[in-house]
């Protein structure tokens, strides 16, 4: 049977970028960047007064001065106004430009202030530029600020807007349609009867999809093989890039997906994986149309497998083809805080809490969570372990990949 790493690699083989579109700035944080943002200003684009006080000369206050008459007054937005006398101060706000001829800001914390005099009451620094945020200090004009391939989060946005970026050219979002299928399964305004449950996964899997910057549409289809079947085949061509299924891939007289799919021109590229959970994993794609996702209906089997396929999927075809790097967001090395015991020879992702120690190291406890079914049994999981086929035990201490959810 396939491993976990080859199924892997052929779901990542069938992860093309997808084209670029240009939204307003508001609308693009949570998205990846698709062109690259320069600098149109030195940061800061004029020398900054960085606390509310005076700005004076500071070879005056280091030759002995303290007492200096105000000129005038400098506030944040107005065009710098010149020192006339060397001998003088001006009073600064927070944000104006430093006016010409200063070159150091006093607090007025540290000065008197008496009828347009002040007198100040610390030693002069060693050197000038003391409470100043000075030109071109942290970028400069022209510096590469942002590159295709970052996700935009709040520190983005705020570099994009301060560029004046007011539209921003990022990837489109993947196109993801979210099928449930089966007839044991209601919507969340209906009421189960005592032999049906509500389609829980559709919406994990669309929590999942969204926080991974895809546009999600959600279908139900029951497990009647000519609704299927004509469900489906619209589903497919209306012009999604990823068709995500729940349920109905296994060996059971209602699980048609695997043939369905088959006979609606998705080409299996793989069904069934050495794991556990999700071991009847199906996987597709048509020549023209989207991949195909067929994740089993267990919960817990739905959503790691979710996680461990189809999203860094989802990521990979966010990436622009000239991003800085081709890599995907792999698994971060975490460590056992228990032993472990597991026979068969699948690779076992086992639910756990990632917790930081006060030396830095992330230890992993497995949760209980009883079985594929287990759905509430992922509550409190950050992160889930992937365990290799081999060895059966699985010492406390020793370390291993983790997914974080
Ligand atoms: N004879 C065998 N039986 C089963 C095997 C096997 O190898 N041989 N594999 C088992 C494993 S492992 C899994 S996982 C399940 C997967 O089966 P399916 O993908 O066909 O899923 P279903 O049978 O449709 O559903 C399984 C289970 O999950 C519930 N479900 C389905 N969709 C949803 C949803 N959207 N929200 C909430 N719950 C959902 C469904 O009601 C079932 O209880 O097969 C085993 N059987
Ligand atoms: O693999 Mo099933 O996904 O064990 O429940």
């Amino acid at each position: 049977m396939l491993s976990v790493a080859e199924a892997f690699a052929r779901v990542r083989a069938t992860a093309r970028p997808l084209p670029s579109e240009t939204v307003p700035l508001p609308q693009a944080v949570g998205r990846v960047l698709a062109a690259t943002i320069v600098a149109d200003r030195d940061f800061p684009p004029f020398s900054r007064v960085a606390m509310d006080g005076i700005a004076v000369a500071h070879a005056s206050w280091a030759g002995g001065q303290t007492d200096f008459a105000i000129e005038h007054t400098q506030y944040a937005g107005a065009p710098a106004q010149p020192l006339q006398n060397a001998h003088a101060a001006i009073e600064v706000m927070t944000g104006a430009v430093l006016p010409p001829g200063t070159d150091v800001v006093v607090r007025y914390e540290d000065i008197q202030l008496e009828n347009s005099r002040a007198t100040i009451q610390i030693p002069p620094p060693g050197v000038p530029g003391v409470n100043i945020h000075r030109q071109a200090a942290d970028r400069r004009r022209g510096d590469v600020l942002l590159r295709p391939g970052v996700r935009l989060g709040p520190a983005e946005v705020a570099v994009a807007a301060t560029v004046g970026a007011a539209a921003i050219t990022v990837v489109r979002a993947p196109r993801v349609a979210v099928v449930s299928t089966g007839d044991e399964l209601v919507d969340l305004d209906e009421l189960p009867l005592p032999h049906q449950i509500r389609r829980s996964n559709a919406y994990a899997l669309q929590a999942l999809f969204s926080q991974a910057g895809a546009q999600v549409s959600l279908f139900h289809l029951n497990d009647e093989f000519v609704v299927l079947r004509q469900g489906l085949a619209g589903i497919l061509d209306t012009g999604f890039d990823a068709v995500v299924l729940s349920g109905a891939v296994s060996k059971g007289r209602a699980d048609h997906l695997p043939g369905l799919l088959r006979e609606l021109g998705a080409v299996e590229i793989f069904h069934e994986v050495n794991q556990r959970p999700g071991k009847p994993m199906w996987f597709g794609a048509r020549a023209t149309g989207p991949v195909v996702f067929g994740l089993p209906g267990n919960p817990v089997s739905t959503f790691l497998t979710a996680c461990r396929y189809v999203r860094p999927w989802l990521r990979a075809s966010q990436r622009p083809a000239d991003a800085a790097s081709a890599a995907v967001e792999g698994p971060a090395p975490a460590i056992l805080t228990v032993d472990i015991e597991f026979k068969p020879q699948l690779t076992h992702f086992v639910p756990v809490r990632v917790e930081v120690d006060a030396t830095g190291r992330c230890l992993a406890t497995p949760l209980r969570v009883g079985g594929s079914g287990d759905l509430a049994g992922l509550l409190g999981a950050t992160a889930f372990l992937e365990l290799p086929p081999e060895p059966v035990r699985f010492a406390a201490g020793t370390v291993w990949p983790a997914w974080v959810l």
